[in-house]
């Protein structure tokens, strides 16, 4: 199977870092935006002002804003864009080809992974799921990253594997479509709930506290889905938990610290966030883990905070209250 040419469809921070990784990786990459200006800026001048500012991209990176035959085709839009954006491709582009679902977030309505999304707008398309500790601005600049790559066959995901490693992007291969997916929806919501708590001035220990009872609970909806907690040892869980969890460059993370200062959602919405993709994705969390009847009191708190219904002290209250139990 040639793996060479590669269609990466989002133009915003993401996108772009993987369009960069797949060039330096030596792949013949396009990358598809919805804007006509931005397509010209990066062609013209090698650079993606709105989505990364001040990095240089690669010379050879083309910028279409329609999607071209490629051999790999990546999906780095918003999570509750995927359905969209399938929906308007053209589905012999799709069929048969390995696709990477990128998005980090659970279908709002559905409650659909992002590969179900795939399953139902192009089942003929081959589901591969990217995950894991990786901010675009450090694999555009080409500082050491590595993330798990799952797909259902070890050998075709091993090969796509290597054709977008480069000497700083690393790529593990995996089996556990779910896990990976699951874990990177889910570490969105646990880094919301951390800068809730830095927000609210809690401390570390909370934090710490929170992200180790978080890795519990995502482990109990990852099983309960059908996937691995093996999986969450690794870049996708514990991997991504610890980055997005601990750093103010998360978006997420800056979002939770808003709420947690006692900002609602709409005025941070309204203030220009950058995009969370936890606060769309914590009431489909809450809401799969209800009708799987698992136990997620973290992330019902999160969804509570969110949507408004509850503030960080009644929350915290709430939660140290809880009945003690032995750590399973
Ligand atoms: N930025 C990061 O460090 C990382 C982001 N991700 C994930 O990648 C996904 C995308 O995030 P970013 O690129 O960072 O967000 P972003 O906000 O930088 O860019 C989103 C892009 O999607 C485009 N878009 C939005 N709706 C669209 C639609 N309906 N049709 C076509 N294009 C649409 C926007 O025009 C924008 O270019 C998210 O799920 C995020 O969790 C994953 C790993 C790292
Ligand atoms: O997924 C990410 C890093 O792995 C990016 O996190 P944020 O979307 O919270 O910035």
């Amino acid at each position: 199977m040639p793996l060479d040419r590669v269609c990466v469809i989002g133009g915003g921070a993401w996108g772009t870092a993987l369009a960069q990784a797949a060039i330096l990786a030596g792949r013949t990459v396009h990358l598809v935006v919805r804007d006509v200006g931005q397509a010209e800026e990066i062609n013209r001048s090698h650079s993606n002002s709105r989505a990364l500012p001040g990095q240089e991209l690669h010379a050879g990176l083309r910028a279409t804003t329609h999607p071209e035959e490629a051999d790999i085709v990546i999906l780095a839009v918003p999570a509750q864009a995927t359905r969209t954006v399938l929906a308007g491709m053209d589905p012999a582009l799709l069929a048969g080809k390995p696709v990477i679902l990128s998005a980090k977030g659970l279908e709002t309505g559905t409650l659909a992974r992002q590969s179900e999304i795939l399953a139902d707008m192009a089942p003929e398309a081959v589901p591969f799921v990217l995950s894991g500790p990786s901010f675009a601005s450090d694999l555009a600049a080409g500082r050491p990253t590595a993330v798990t790559l799952a797909g259902d066959d070890a050998t075709q995901t091993s090969a796509l594997a290597a054709a977008l490693a480069g000497p700083s992007f690393r790529p593990y291969a995996a089996d556990d479509r779910v896990g990976v997916e699951v874990a990177g929806a889910l570490k969105n919501v646990y880094a919301l709930a951390c800068g809730a708590v830095e927000g609210a001035g809690l401390g570390a220990s909370a934090r710490a506290a929170l992200i180790a009872r978080g890795y519990a609970e995502m482990a109990r909806l990852v099983t309960a889905m059908g996937g691995s907690a093996h999986t969450l040892t690794g870049l996708a869980g514990l991997g991504d938990l610890t980055l997005t969890c601990t750093s103010v460059q998360s978006r997420n993370y800056q979002f939770g610290m808003a709420l947690g200062a006692g900002r609602q959602t709409d005025a941070i919405l309204a203030g220009g966030a950058k995009l969370a993709e936890g606060v769309a994705t914590a009431p489909v969390a809450a809401a799969l883990a209800r009708s799987l009847g698992i136990d997620a009191p973290l992330i019902d708190a999160v969804d509570a905070v969110v949507a408004g219904r509850a503030d960080i002290a009644t929350i915290v209250a709430g939660l140290m209250s809880r009945p003690l139990k032995r750590e399973d």
